[in-house]
């Protein structure tokens, strides 16, 4: 069978910065997936090839299949970008953001018709958003923009969605909303790809986690990436045994690169091309 993700050997750079060194990585679907890496370990950079918005040096992108420009145009994949690289203050409603799943489906009048708005409504009642559909999308909490963001993903009907640290700055009844309606997702078949550095969501989460550091060091059940010796790999550091996995330290520890990468517009034509990330016009 097809799996909904193939990487193969994927390398990426930006100038003589080495993104990602002969990645590999095979998902199936109707599974939840983490991705785990510590700052700079090339999370954002695989989600951005994920979408063919870096043009890799070397390896494959296929999305069921299909090279990754090829499956953006097609609708397969959503994305729920890193809560900075979306312009709050773009003048659109939460229903506006939602609506933009349907932008691909929508034909020549370009008009939303009586099964985008359903497909709206209904995606804003999974994400429990229907009051603050005619709100302005800047003028959420940290934890609800995610949910507009993933209720896009939902209404795009896409086969994988991926989500960039979807849990950075949420509250906890988003996150406990956020991690039921993947799980929901992936039941139905869909495949869910998520980032991100709470290795304590992780279990209730995840199905599987793959850790990475340029390249796709562990890829396996979420209670075997998250054994010491594998996170110590992962985040180069001496392994803690301790019953609860905790990244803080290591993370704290590992200087964060998040303001360049935004700062630096090659990482993500995507994320440019619209002020609201929609990955559909590098
Ligand atoms: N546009 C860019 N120009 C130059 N270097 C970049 C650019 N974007 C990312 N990098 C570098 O590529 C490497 C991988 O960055 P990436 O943003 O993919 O990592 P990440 O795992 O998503 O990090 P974080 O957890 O901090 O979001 C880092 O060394 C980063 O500094």
């Amino acid at each position: 069978m097809t799996a909904a993700i193939e990487v193969a050997d994927l390398t990426v750079s930006y100038g003589d910065v080495l993104a990602l060194d002969g990645a590999s990585l095979s998902v199936a679907a109707g599974r939840v997936t983490g991705l785990i890496g510590m700052n700079g370990s090339g999370k954002s950079t695989l989600f951005s090839a994920l979408m063919g918005a870096v043009r890799p040096d070397h390896g494959t992108v296929r999305i069921g299949g299909l090279p990754s420009s090829a499956a953006r145009r097609g609708g397969l994949v959503g994305y729920v970008p890193q809560a900075e690289a979306v312009d709050w203050a773009f003048p659109v409603s939460v229903r506006d953001v939602v609506m933009m799943g349907r932008y691909g489906r929508l034909g020549t009048t370009r008009r939303a018709g009586r099964a985008d708005h359903a497909a709206v409504d209904e995606a804003l009642a999974r994400v429990e958003l229907t009051e603050l559909a005619g709100r302005q999308i800047g003028r959420l909490s940290g934890g609800q923009k995610k949910r507009a963001f993933v209720a896009r993903g939902i209404a795009q009907g896409a086969e994988v969605l991926l989500l960039d640290e979807p849990f950075a700055g949420v509250d906890k009844r988003s996150e406990a909303t956020i991690v039921r309606l993947l799980r929901e997702l992936a039941s139905a078949g869909r495949t869910v790809l998520v980032s991100t550095h709470d290795l304590h969501a992780l279990p209730a989460l995840a199905d599987e986690a793959a850790l990475l550091q340029r390249r796709v060091l562990f890829h396996g059940p979420v209670g075997e990436a998250l054994a010491p010796e594998r996170l110590a790999l992962a985040f180069g550091v001496t392994p803690v045994h301790s019953a609860t996995p905790s990244v803080t330290p290591v993370h704290s520890a590992t200087p964060s690169v998040t303001p360049a990468h935004q700062a630096t517009p090659s990482v993500a034509p995507a994320h440019r091309a619209t002020p609201l990330a929609t990955g559909e016009h590098a």
